[in-house]
Order: C-alpha cells, then sequence, then structure tokens
C-alpha cells in the first residue's frame, strides 16, 4: 500500500515475478494516497520564515495573528500539520525521488498505474521538483532514467512509449508536437478510458532521446513571469509514460502472450495563485481563473473523494477529468504538496498545506487496474478455452447472445438517460434564463420607482421568498390606499408594485423548480452511473465467452459504435450549452442596449440643458464629447454598413442636434415636461460650444 503504512507496501507490491499482477490484489484493497510536502529554500530577498519542517511527517506554521492571545499554546497544534512525509528545504533531489516515486517505477513495470503530481503556489517549487535542471533532475527524468534502465536489453519484452500534454486555459496542446493546435479529451461511454485524441505516443527507449523530448517539450510550456515567479509555468503539464510487457504465456507457442500494462502519470500543475498576490491582470488574470477553476474543480473531487462521496463530479474540468483514474481509480497515487517558507506567502502555505490535509484521505483501488484485467482476462480466458469448449457450441452461442442482449439493453438505457439528462440541462437552462428575464422584469420597474435594484443572483431562495412576502403586503397597502382615494384605475407605483411582486413570485417559481430539476440530475446521473457500471461489468462477461478473433472484433466494434453514439450525445448536449449560451448572451446584449439609449437619452438632455444655459464647459469635458462625438460617427458608420440602415437617427451628432426632428421632438417634450414654452430657445452653434 502506498502511503500512510509504507510497510504495507512492501507486502502488496508483487514483484518481477508475478506473472499475473491482477490475482496478487486483495479485491476489497483500498490504497490511500501518499501525501508529502516539500518545504522550498528560503530566498535572500524573502522576509522571515514562518513555517517549519519539525521532524520527516510533521510541519509547524506559524501565525502571527495570535502571537499574543492566550490560547495560542493550547491551539497550537491547529498549526501542526501532518503528512506521510515532509521534505526540509535541504533535502535533495535524488531524496525525494526515491521516497515518493522510485517505488511507483517499479509498480509501472508490473503493470500499474501510478500518478506522482505536484501541487502548490506560484513559486513553491514545483517544476524544481518533476523538471529541475540539467545539474538537480527532477522526478521526470530521474523516473524515466530508472524505467529505461530496467528495460535495457529487454527490447523484445517491453515497449515504452511517453507522451507530454499541456493543459492551458482548459485546452489541451500536445507538448511533443505543438503545432498540432488544440486536441480534444475523449472517453468512452463507459465514462473511462480518457484520451486525447491525436496526441502523439512517442516510442522510445533512449534516455538521452527522453531528455531532447522533454526539453523540446518544456521549451513548448507557457511560460510567463508573475510577479511571484520570473519563470511561472502557467499551464498544468502531464508527462505519461505508457510500460507494456508482454511475454509467451508458453515458452513453445509464441502466438500467446501475456501482456501486462501499467501507466506513469507525472504531473507539473500550474500554481495556485491568488489574482491579488501575483498583480495579475488581463490575460494573467483570465489564465488565473482558468488555472484556479480547474484546481477548484480538484479540490471540489479531493473534498467528495476524502469525505467518502457516492459520487464525485469529475466533468468540471478537463483536469478532474484526466485524473480521475489517478483519484479513484485503478492507480496508485503520490501528492507532492509544494509550500514557500516565507512569511509573506503564509496565506498560499496555509490553503496548500490544507489542501494537502484533505487529500490524505482519498483511497483508489488497485483492483480495478482496467489495462491489465483487461488483458489478464484474455490471456486467463484462453487456457480456460478448453472448459468452454465442453459445452456445446450452440449453448454458448446462446449465451453470447443473451449476454449481448443484456448489453445492448445496458446501452439503450443509458442513452435514455444521457438523452434525459440532456433534456434536463436544457430545461435548467431555460428555467436560468426566464430567472434572468424576471430580474430584468424586476430591475426596470424599480428603477422606474426610483429604487436601486440590487442585481440577479445575489439572493438565495429564501430571500425571494422573504422579498415576495414583503412585495405582496406592499401591493395590498398600494391597493388599499387607491380604494382609499377612490381612484377607477389603480394609480401607476400600485401598477409597478403588482408588476414587481408577479415577477417575484414567479421568480420564486422559477428557483423551486430549479431546485427540484437539480435534484432530479444528481439523480439521473446517479442513475446512469449505475447503470454504466452494469453496462461494464457485462461487457467484461463478454471475452470470456468468445473463442475467435472474430467475435472479438465484432465486440470491439459494437463497444466501438456505442462510444460513438455517446460522443455524438455529447456533442449534441455540447451545441444545446452554447445555444443557450447565445441566447443568454442575446439578453445581455438587450440589456446593454437598454442602458445605451438610457446614456444617449441622459447625454442628449444634459447637451440641451448646457447649450439652454451656455454653460461654458472645462476642456476635459469638451474633449471628452469631442470623442464621444467620434465614436457616435464611427459606430454609425459601422452599424450603417452592417445593417444598412442609418442609426444617426439614434443620437445626432452634436452640431447637428438642432435641426434634427427627433431631437426636437424630445426638447418639446422635455420642455413640456418643465412646464415652459415649447422650444423657443434659439438654437446656439452647438458645435462651437463643444
Ligand atoms: N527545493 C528547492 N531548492 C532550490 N531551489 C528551489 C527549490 N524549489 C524551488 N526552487 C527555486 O525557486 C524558484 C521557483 O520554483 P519553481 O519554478 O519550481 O516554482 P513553481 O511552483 O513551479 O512555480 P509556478 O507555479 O509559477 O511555475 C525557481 O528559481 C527554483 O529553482
Amino acid at each position: 500500500m502506498i502511503g500512510n503504512n509504507s510497510s504495507n507496501n512492501n507486502n502488496n507490491t508483487p514483484t518481477s515475478s508475478d506473472s499475473d499482477t491482477s490475482r496478487k490484489i486483495p479485491k476489497t484493497a483500498d490504497e490511500k494516497l501518499m501525501v508529502a510536502v516539500r518545504i522550498r529554500p528560503l530566498k535572500s530577498d524573502e522576509p522571515q520564515r514562518c513555517l517549519y519542517a519539525i521532524n520527516k511527517k510533521n510541519v509547524f506554521l506559524e501565525d502571527d495573528s495570535e502571537k499574543n492571545n492566550a490560547l495560542r499554546q493550547k491551539r497550537g497544534s491547529d498549526k501542526q500539520y501532518s503528512f506521510d512525509v515532509v521534505f526540509s528545504e535541504d533535502t535533495t533531489q535524488e531524496n525525494v525521488y526515491e521516497v515518493t516515486t522510485s517505488s511507483l517505477v517499479k509498480d509501472v513495470l508490473n503493470g500499474y498505474n501510478a500518478t506522482v503530481f505536484a501541487y502548490g503556489a506560484t513559486g513553491a517549487g514545483k517544476t524544481h521538483t518533476m523538471v529541475g535542471d540539467p545539474s538537480q533532475p527532477g522526478i521526470m527524468v530521474r523516473a524515466l532514467n530508472d524505467l529505461f534502465n530496467a528495460v535495457k536489453d529487454k527490447e523484445d519484452e517491453y515497449s515504452v512509449t511517453m507522451s507530454y500534454l499541456e493543459l492551458y486555459n482548459e485546452q489541451i496542446r500536445d507538448l511533443l508536437n505543438p503545432s498540432s493546435g488544440y486536441l480534444e479529451l475523449r472517453e468512452d461511454s463507459r465514462g473511462r478510458n480518457i484520451q486525447v485524441a491525436g496526441l502523439s505516443e512517442i516510442s522510445t527507449t533512449s534516455t538521452n532521446e527522453v531528455m531532447l523530448l522533454l526539453q523540446k517539450g518544456n521549451k513548448a510550456r507557457t511560460v510567463e513571469p508573475t510577479a511571484m515567479n520570473k519563470t511561472s509555468s502557467r499551464s498544468h503539464a502531464l508527462l505519461s509514460v505508457t510500460v507494456r510487457h508482454s511475454i509467451p504465456i508458453d515458452k513453445k507457442d509464441h502466438l500467446r502472450m501475456r501482456m501486462k500494462q501499467g501507466r506513469l502519470f507525472m504531473i507539473d500543475l500550474a500554481g495556485s495563485e491568488r489574482a491579488n498576490k501575483t498583480k495579475n491582470r488581463g490575460k494573467r488574470l483570465q489564465e488565473g481563473a482558468h488555472i484556479n477553476r480547474s484546481l477548484l474543480a480538484l479540490g471540489n473531487c479531493i473534498n467528495a473523494l476524502s469525505g467518502g462521496a457516492r459520487y464525485v463530479n469529475y466533468r468540471d474540468s478537463k483536469l478532474t477529468r484526466l485524473l480521475k483514474e489517478a483519484l479513484s481509480g485503478n492507480c496508485r497515487t503520490v501528492m507532492i504538496a509544494h509550500v514557500s517558507p516565507a512569511s509573506n506567502q503564509k496565506d498560499e502555505s496555509r490553503n496548500t498545506l490544507t489542501y494537502a490535509d484533505r487529500a490524505k484521505n482519498i483511497s483508489s483501488k488497485a483492483e480495478r487496474n482496467v489495462l491489465d484485467v483487461s488483458y489478464h482476462k484474455m490471456t486467463e480466458d484462453r487456457p480456460r478455452s478448453a472448459e468452454i469448449n465442453k459445452i456445446t457450441a450452440e449453448q454458448r452461442s446462446n449465451e453470447v447472445k443473451k449476454l449481448r442482449e443484456q448489453i445492448v439493453e445496458t446501452f439503450k438505457m443509458q442513452m435514455k438517460l444521457r438523452r434525459k439528462l440532456m433534456e434536463i440541462d436544457s430545461h435548467l437552462l431555460g428555467l436560468g434564463m426566464e430567472a434572468e428575464r424576471q430580474h430584468l422584469i424586476i430591475s426596470h420597474w424599480e428603477s422606474r420607482n426610483n429604487k436601486l435594484y440590487k442585481g440577479s443572483g445575489l439572493k438565495s431562495r429564501a430571500q425571494t421568498q422573504q422579498t415576495l412576502r414583503k412585495k405582496q403586503s406592499v401591493t395590498a397597502d398600494s391597493f388599499k390606499s387607491a380604494d382609499h382615494e377612490q381612484d377607477s384605475d389603480i394609480d401607476a407605483e400600485a401598477e409597478g408594485e403588482i408588476a414587481v411582486q408577479q415577477a417575484w413570485g414567479e421568480l420564486a417559481d422559477i428557483e423551486r423548480e430549479q431546485e427540484r430539476w437539480s435534484e432530479l440530475r444528481t439523480h439521473m446521473e446517479e442513475k446512469l452511473e449505475a447503470c454504466r457500471q452494469r453496462g461494464v461489468s457485462l461487457e467484461d462477461k463478454l471475452p470470456g465467452l468468445l473463442s475467435s478473433d472474430d467475435e472479438r472484433e465484432i465486440l470491439a466494434l459494437m463497444c466501438r459504435v456505442h462510444e460513438l453514439e455517446a460522443d455524438k450525445m455529447a456533442l449534441q448536449s455540447e451545441r444545446l450549452v452554447r445555444q443557450h449560451e447565445l441566447r443568454r448572451r442575446d439578453l445581455i446584449i438587450l440589456r446593454y442596449d437598454r442602458q445605451r439609449q438610457l446614456c444617449e437619452e441622459i447625454i442628449t438632455r444634459q447637451r440641451l440643458l448646457i447649450e439652454e444655459n451656455k454653460v461654458k464647459l472645462p476642456t476635459d469635458l469638451q474633449e471628452l464629447y469631442q470623442l464621444y462625438q467620434q465614436e457616435i460617427h464611427a459606430s454609425t458608420y459601422t452599424d450603417f454598413n452592417n445593417s444598412g440602415v442609418n442609426s444617426a437617427e439614434k443620437l445626432p451628432p452634436i452640431s447637428k442636434i438642432y435641426s434634427d426632428p427627433m431631437f426636437r421632438r424630445n426638447t418639446s417634450e422635455h420642455s413640456e415636461m418643465s412646464g415652459s414654452e415649447g422650444s423657443g430657445v434659439s438654437p446656439p452653434s452647438s458645435a462651437d460650444s463643444v
């Protein structure tokens, strides 16, 4: 077992002489994720330290804010964290590799999957640990070296392939072939076997060649300076090495091979920085949002897994989809959390330690070694085929037929559930739009009543209902007062209140609906997962009954059809989401348009006042008006070209202000409203005044 009890590790780890790894693993064995913490050295320009390695398992984080707190001593343990291993700043690269990764390399050679990932804030030392430099090579280089040494002179038995990808702003790029553009993440209909379509898999067993490839890949990584780190890796980098081991089952029969496949993932995550600390602006801030989005999704998965949740959502980011196997599946996983000892990095360090502390509770299941099991099944079933041959061909074909029908049924059910999920998503998106529309109505009426509307999305359902109750009583009062005054019509204010109350009522209904549909969605997702699992176990039974390669090929084709159907459904669902997004944006544009119209009206009226009263404008305001006028001309020109409609009418250029009929209408309305005698003011030369 990797993790809290390293001695168990040795007991469970099969030796290279194991002929069938999957049989050696106890079915119930859950393996704890190993969590290590590495503290990087304090730099000369950094203020004093706040973090210490107490011993090989404990870290102490000093908290100034509580220095004078009498309770500090009592609560001292709050700031002490325990991990499987703590590396102090003087730990060598070699030592880090030996403790965290060298045993994983052995596991991979035995057909296990393993992952080691570096987590931590910007500049905390992740890239140093994972990649390092030529004088102090990191884990990636050392692991590859060890793998190659182990398979040296056994090229006929082993094949080693590697791929290196970057996840930047939720886009995947091939670091070994950066010009290939963005790549797609695919998974099979069973939600397993996550694959990156078109990613180069380079086959090599030459250490030199691989070093060159790694260097090339690292150069292609998106690296930019932030205020915290001069060469900050802006992306997550995933190096994957697959080792396939094939040996003949029977020394005399080289056509029947037993195959084992192990895969080692080595991941250098991007920094989990906070925007204000890194002084990120614009593009950098957007990157931060993406990095944080995927790290947030990773955090959510870690929370769910460490709390033993039945359902874990890996779909929120590509990072979590890629790490799904490492976190809960067939994988031995090591997390190396990186912290800086500097006191100005205390918040980041605390966050990292909390994150790592939660990760300690995560378990993965070695029994679900998919590739190894499936190879093992194929090979194991062949000896059993003698037994199978004993049952008549008819019986066997009936059994296959039955199983196939069950698989097809499960698949149909999956499709049905997926379609239902898609419908639910669509309905939820529709509800979201409808809620936004109601907020718009409310804001419209509230602004007419000179009230400032506090915006949508900020209220919880309980708050909405509270507001609704308030509105209902206000409306009742309005009615009463309207009756009291014996008005034949309800006055405008009461009318507004009714509209607002109705909108609040609608909103409350919508939120109730949203809650109900979200619950339904969770239920449907759970059902889909159960159905998937059923399909998986049925499909796993099939190879044992198939006796010929043709039959196997038919099975593979059948599964492929299922996968393609699932892909198609996923694409449809994506299209649906995009359509909704477009509609939502249309709504936003409408809203902006309304704001723009209001601004135009305000400016036009203000201009009228300025000109009527011959107000001398400060130079900077004059310049602003000029700029504004130029903008209006420019946009009028583009609008005209795009739509063929001259929108100059909407807001006349300043020099034409008084000759414009629309403006005259506004002017007279304005004058009537203010009780003056029409628009009898003689127009000054507006171009001069602005
Ligand atoms: N253990 C260490 N020993 C010596 N130097 C280190 C160590 N850890 C980090 N450094 C140095 O600190 C600097 C920042 O480290 P590094 O680039 O590895 O951080 P990072 O966590 O990968 O940051 P980012 O997320 O921004 O990429 C580098 O100059 C690196 O060489």
